[in-house]
């Protein structure tokens, strides 16, 4: 085998609804992923020694800069678990080629650490019966990131637990999305930490989240803007606190007719759903004229999860 390459996807969350602190650090959460059609690749090749090197794709206007070109790239983590499991020594260049945002909510770290372990899983053993399949990716998936496990699987799928127990989820048709990113990432766990605060601040303890009826209902039928009223992030008022402008963002997609608009996950990127495919160019254009976003990504989703290419 000389090289695989595997191109893996960003999710947006169509709820997220955090419960309470647990005592490991992390929160029980009913996480509701959609993953769309903004991907990252990862290509691994035989190597003398594990080797990273992260670059945007040339369509996107992504910022590398803060992206580790070292052991720590989750990347490089996931490469290391797959060699450990399989008794080789895990010499491999990894390339990456980044489309998601960095920091941005769209699990992009997660997206290339699932298209690594996929590709290094390959690259190792490539017989018809491999000695692991998916669902041992999927469990070294989840020791890498809660998100890990999604970005393997793709499509829509309920995330309970700290998100990695996934449950795939019915959906009829495509959904039409716009993405505005920001200049600058938010941190994952100071937004889940502001979230706290708020609640602290406001006296409104976390209760055991449950799944939204409304939402399972709108993907099933396929109800566009059934999808767009249930959609939920109750990270959505921290990652606004820690990046105020946001408001503004959320102002002009709705003003221009967004079917739903939230923050993703926990930000900066926000979300717009849109009605068709004309409906999204259209508001795609609007955001971009209101000035409000570093750029405007159209996606579509359901998407598949990490696949070779
Ligand atoms: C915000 C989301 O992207 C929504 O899908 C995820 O919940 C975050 O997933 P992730 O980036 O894979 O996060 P991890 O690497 O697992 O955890 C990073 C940090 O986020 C916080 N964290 C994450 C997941 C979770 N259920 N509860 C948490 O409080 C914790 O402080 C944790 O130390
Ligand atoms: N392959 C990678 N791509 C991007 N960031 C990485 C990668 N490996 C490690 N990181 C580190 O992880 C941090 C978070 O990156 P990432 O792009 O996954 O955030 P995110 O999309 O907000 O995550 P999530 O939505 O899962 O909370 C980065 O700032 C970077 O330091």
């Amino acid at each position: 085998m000389t090289a695989v390459t595997v191109r893996a996807p960003a999710k947006v969350n169509l709820q997220l609804a955090v419960g309470p602190l647990r005592g490991d650090g992390y929160h029980d959460l009913v996480n509701v992923f959609h993953a769309v059609s903004l991907v990252d690749e990862v290509t691994a090749a035989p190597a003398g020694r594990l080797e990273v090197t992260v670059e945007a794709a040339p369509s996107a206007r992504v910022a590398i800069e803060g992206v580790p070109v070292d052991g720590d790239n989750l990347a490089a983590r996931a490469a290391r678990l797959v060699a450990a499991r399989l008794g080789v020594e895990p010499q491999v260049s990894l390339r990456i080629r980044k489309a998601i945002p960095v920091a941005g909510g769209m699990a992009g770290g997660s997206a290339d650490a699932a298209a690594a372990l996929v590709a290094c899983a390959r690259l190792w053993d490539d017989r018809d019966d491999p000695l692991l399949g998916r669902d041992d990716l999927l469990e070294i998936g989840a020791a890498l990131g809660s998100d890990v496990p999604f970005a393997v699987l793709g499509g829509t799928a309920v995330g309970l637990g700290r998100g990695e127990r996934l449950t795939p989820a019915l959906t009829r048709g495509t959904f039409h999305w716009v993405f505005a990113t920001a200049d600058g990432g938010l941190s994952t766990p100071a937004v889940y930490a502001e979230c706290d605060r708020l609640r602290e601040e406001h006296g409104e303890p976390a209760a055991m989240p449950e799944v939204s009826q409304a939402l399972m209902t709108a993907l099933a039928t396929g109800d566009v803007k059934g999808l767009g009223a249930a959609l939920t992030n109750d990270l959505q008022p921290a990652a606004l606190r820690l990046r105020p402008s946001l408001d503004r963002t959320l102002a002009a997609g709705r003003d221009a007719g967004a079917i739903g608009a939230l923050v993703s996950g926990s930000g900066p990127t926000c979300a717009f759903l849109a009605e068709s495919e004309g409906h999204a160019a259209d508001l795609a254009a609007a955001l971009e004229g209101a000035g409000v976003a570093r750029s405007v990504v159209r996606a579509q989703g359901p998407y598949p999860g990490a696949t070779i290419i």
